[in-house]
């Protein structure tokens, strides 16, 4: 049981403050992911927490004690806690076995022991079969399960995991990704997973700290970033859909617009150089409508995705909405559509 808290966490390099007063609470167990482009300071946060980089303000608690102040830094050793790389950083001279156990061996853990709880770590990423194997007759995901089982071994406290399936093809990232979700269920080890994949992110984690110029700009579940988006670059970042403006006003009061509100401000004469809202439309809200109801759209964009269509529809004002069918239907042909409901965005 392991719980982390940030307060007010900075970190400047050479004049420059790359994470600027970050404060999170992880409770124990909870699988986090930290999301952002690149070079917005999520590897920073991941390795102040690990102990490598010390922080500049703030501070870091593990179980309410202290270890990262702006004067202190617990060796990374002394944490309890363990760090899996996109490069997976195996040891190229030892088999799988010795790469798993290396840490145990340290420790001085021998004899049955030490098999057991090898094997144990090899059954649990599915490795067992090539225990015996050196990591250059691996694949990318065999190398990056034995990093896992290398990590999990020691039984930390807390999994840290810095991109870790950036390396792998689409195919086993989906894979590794069951891999990490059933591992973390299993042991119920706090992991924090950095990543800029949201995709990832969503698919994997149980909270998710969405991170841009070294802020978090919002802290909560996949559903409610989905859902509820603190804001317009946020709902652009997080999910498919559309972000839509009116020159209108909602006359409702919350956040959630109704059918009625999204066709008032989608009537004609709503849309003109001043902008009073911004509101996101997610496409599984969008149907078709029967000829002469609903919005008026043109299509101007198609792509085949298995199960269905993705499209892209101008509506009158020239605004783009994408929205899914599993009709196929021709390019440049005017439709109607109805926008079953939508989310304000902005104060
Ligand atoms: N040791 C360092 N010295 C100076 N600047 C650094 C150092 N480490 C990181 N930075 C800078 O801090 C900023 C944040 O870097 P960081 O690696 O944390 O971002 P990131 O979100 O993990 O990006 P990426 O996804 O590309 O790895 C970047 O502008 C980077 O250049």
């Amino acid at each position: 049981m392991a719980k982390l808290v940030l307060e007010n966490v900075s970190k400047v390099f050479a004049d420059q403050k790359v994470v600027d007063s970050v404060s999170l609470t992880v409770e124990s167990g909870t699988f986090l992911a930290l999301l952002g482009p690149s070079g917005c300071g999520k590897t920073t946060v991941l390795r102040m927490i690990a102990g490598f980089e010390p922080v500049s303000e703030g501070r870091i608690l593990l179980d309410d004690k202290e270890i990262s102040t702006s004067h202190t830094n617990i060796p990374p050793e002394q944490r309890e806690m363990s760090m899996v790389f996109q490069s997976y950083a195996l040891w190229p001279h030892m088999n799988v076995m010795d790469n798993v156990g290396y840490a145990l061996k340290i420790k001085g853990v021998k004899g049955e022991a030490y098999l057991a709880e090898v094997n144990d770590a090899l059954i649990a990423v599915n490795m067992a079969h090539l225990a015996k194997r050196m990591p250059n007759e691996l694949s990318g995901g065999q190398r990056q399960r034995v990093a896992l089982a290398r990590c999990l071994v020691s039984h930390p406290k807390i999994v840290l995991l810095d991109e870790p399936l950036a390396n792998l093809d689409q195919y086993l990232r989906a894979s590794m990704e069951d891999t990490f979700r059933e591992f973390q269920a299993k042991t119920n080890a706090t992991f924090i997973y950095v990543t800029h994949d949201q995709a990832e992110a969503m698919a994997l984690a149980d909270k998710i700290a969405v991170m841009k110029q070294g802020v978090i700009e919002q802290f909560d579940s996949p559903q409610s970033l989905y859902q509820t988006p603190c804001s317009e670059w946020v709902a652009r970042f997080i999910g498919q859909g559309s972000i839509l403006k009116s020159s209108a006003r909602s006359p409702e009061k919350g956040k959630q617009l109704s059918k009625q509100t999204i066709e008032t401000l989608l009537a004609p004469g709503t849309f003109s150089a001043n902008q009073l809202q911004t509101f996101l439309v997610r496409p599984q809200h969008i149907h078709l409508a029967q000829e002469g109801q609903g919005l008026q759209a043109l299509i101007f964009n198609r792509v085949f995705k298995g199960e269905r269509y993705a499209y892209k529809a101008r509506l009158h004002n020239d605004q783009e909405i994408l929205f899914f069918s599993e009709s196929y239907l021709p390019l440049n042909k005017t439709i109607y559509l109805t926008i079953e409901q939508g989310y304000l965005l902005g104060d």
